[in-house]
């Protein structure tokens, strides 16, 4: 069974329910995409450049941590170019001839949007490269000496790439997108954007203090902020209680979101490196055995947004947890010697 106030407050989780809901809520266009204006005001010129050229625009690379909104301004590259989106994801592409099929079948212009891409096969790694840059794939006819390559052109077309972990991009691939953003997390004024354009189109009140409130724990995600609000809303439906802080308090104890907004997975670090390793410093995949996860997603999920909130830095030696960690949690830092 899931477990709902761990599911909360983690950005990678969407339930199939989710789905529908977070389309509902999509922004459409450049200028209704709330925060990350310089990320807003690069595409906006990459954008605008392509359409006076009348040419297609240049490969994106959506680089950040999940739910800061890199689908959804995949979405906006294709509706403000006026054509087709095709979604798909690295996990999907095991082989060449996966990419091979979509890549042939593309429309003049249409914008394929690859979700994970640092996770696609090796192999269609390297189609891409000569895809992107050349607009033309080599297809292999036959095997062993007989081996042909044929080549194929394709139609033009902008590939908005997405990925959690830029890092692990190989540089062939990375140096081939035109134009890299790297979305931030939004600061807590941005969300109360967010949160109230969420509230207007979801039709209810709610105070200006109450957006204050789940914009403070919503770790800086749009996604776990939309998400918030759906179960503050369900709160002041069933109390039948007026959009205020106080219900938004309750509601949000109830699912346990701490102050902070951090989530078990969260905490269960912040512990195990104040309490197992008395604060650090300790090595990335050290800390991952310790709460039974992977490197990857401590470093790609739950590190981005404890670095950025000041209670873990990391150091040459290892992660160390901050003094507003151990003050998180009501403990005393240790005298350093
Ligand atoms: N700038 C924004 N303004 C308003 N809503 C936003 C913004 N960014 C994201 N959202 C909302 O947050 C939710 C998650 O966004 P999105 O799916 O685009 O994130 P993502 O970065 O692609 O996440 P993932 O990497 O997990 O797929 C959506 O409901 C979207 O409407």
């Amino acid at each position: 069974m899931s477990d709902l106030p761990e599911d909360l407050t983690n950005p990678e989780l969407v339930a199939e329910t989710e789905l529908a809901f977070e389309g509902a809520l999509r922004p459409h266009t450049l200028a209704e995409f709330v925060g990350q204006k310089k990320v807003r005001g690069q595409l906006e010129l990459l954008l605008t450049a392509a359409s006076m050229q009348g040419r297609t625009p240049d490969h994106i690379l959506l680089a950040g941590p999940p739910g800061l909104g890199k689908t959804t301004l995949s979405m906006i590259v294709a509706e403000e170019t006026g054509k087709p989106l095709r979604m798909t994801s690295g996990p999907a592409i095991q082989h060449a001839g996966d990419l091979a099929a979509m890549l042939s079948s593309l429309m003049p212009g249409e914008v394929l949007f690859v979700d994970e891409i640092h996770r696609m096969a090796r192999s269609a790694e390297e189609m891409l490269y000569l895809a992107m840059e050349d607009f033309r794939i080599d297809i292999m006819v036959g095997k062993g000496a007989g081996a042909t390559s044929i080549p194929l052109e394709l139609a033009p077309f902008t590939l908005v790439g997405a990925t959690t972990r830029a890092g692990l991009l190989p540089n062939p691939l990375r140096d081939r997108f035109g134009f890299t953003a790297h979305l931030e997390f939004y600061d807590p004024a941005e969300l109360e954007l967010v949160i109230s354009r969420a509230a207007r189109l979801m039709g209810f009140e709610i105070s200006a203090d109450a957006i204050q409130v789940i914009a403070s724990r919503s770790r800086g995600t749009p996604r776990i902020a939309n998400r918030l609000l759906r179960r503050v809303r369900d709160y002041f439906l069933v109390h039948q209680s007026v959009g205020d802080r106080s219900a938004v308090d309750a509601a949000l104890e109830l699912y346990d979101v701490d102050t902070l907004g951090l989530d078990r997975l969260d905490r269960a670090v912040l512990r195990g490196l104040i309490e197992r390793f008395k604060g650090g410093p300790v090595g990335l995949s050290t800390l991952a055995v310790s709460v039974g996860e992977d490197s990857e997603t401590i470093e790609a999920v739950v590190e981005p947004f404890l670095v950025r909130a000041g209670l873990v830095s990391r150091t040459p030696r290892g992660r160390v947890a901050t003094e507003a960690a151990w003050n998180h949690f009501n403990l005393s830092q240790p005298n350093v010697l």
